[in-house]
């Protein structure tokens, strides 16, 4: 439906803006890529669904997000292979593990911050009866 396509337009912007943000944040640039599994060979052995901010942004391209939900779940995907991959006593590890949890943190409050709560419903009903 037209207005339907209108507010998934609105909010494949809003999500750009929110990426380009994470990514421009110097703290999160271990994130903004895939991890290289030429320099780090035993990482797609250990991360079955790796996932990365350029990632998210050519899946926003590619409206692969229906609502703000679905892209923190990526977000949180994120976090997850960074805590699962990097679980050392290290300060190394302790260090991306913090960097991953302030990502999280970050995104999240970006996104309630920015976002209207009632587009974010609109974009899940919309979502819900795809
Ligand atoms: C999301 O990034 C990662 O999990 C890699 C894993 C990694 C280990 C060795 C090379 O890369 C990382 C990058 C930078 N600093 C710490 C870990």
């Amino acid at each position: 439906f037209e207005t339907e396509e209108h507010t998934l337009r609105e909010l494949r912007i809003f999500l750009r803006e929110i990426c380009k943000k994470l990514a421009n944040n110097r703290l999160f640039y271990m994130f903004t890529k895939p991890v290289d599994t030429e320099e780090v060979p035993d990482y797609p052995t250990i991360i079955k669904q790796p996932m990365d901010l350029e990632t998210m942004m050519t899946k926003v391209d590619f409206h692969q997000y229906e609502c703000a939900k679905d892209f923190l779940n990526d977000i949180e995907l994120i976090v997850q292979n960074a805590l699962e991959y990097n679980p050392a006593k290290t300060s190394a590890d302790k260090q991306i593990r913090h960097r991953a949890c302030s990502l999280r943190d970050y995104a999240f409050t970006l996104i309630k911050n920015e976002m209207d709560s009632d587009f974010e419903d609109k974009c899940q009903d919309i979502s819900k009866k795809r």
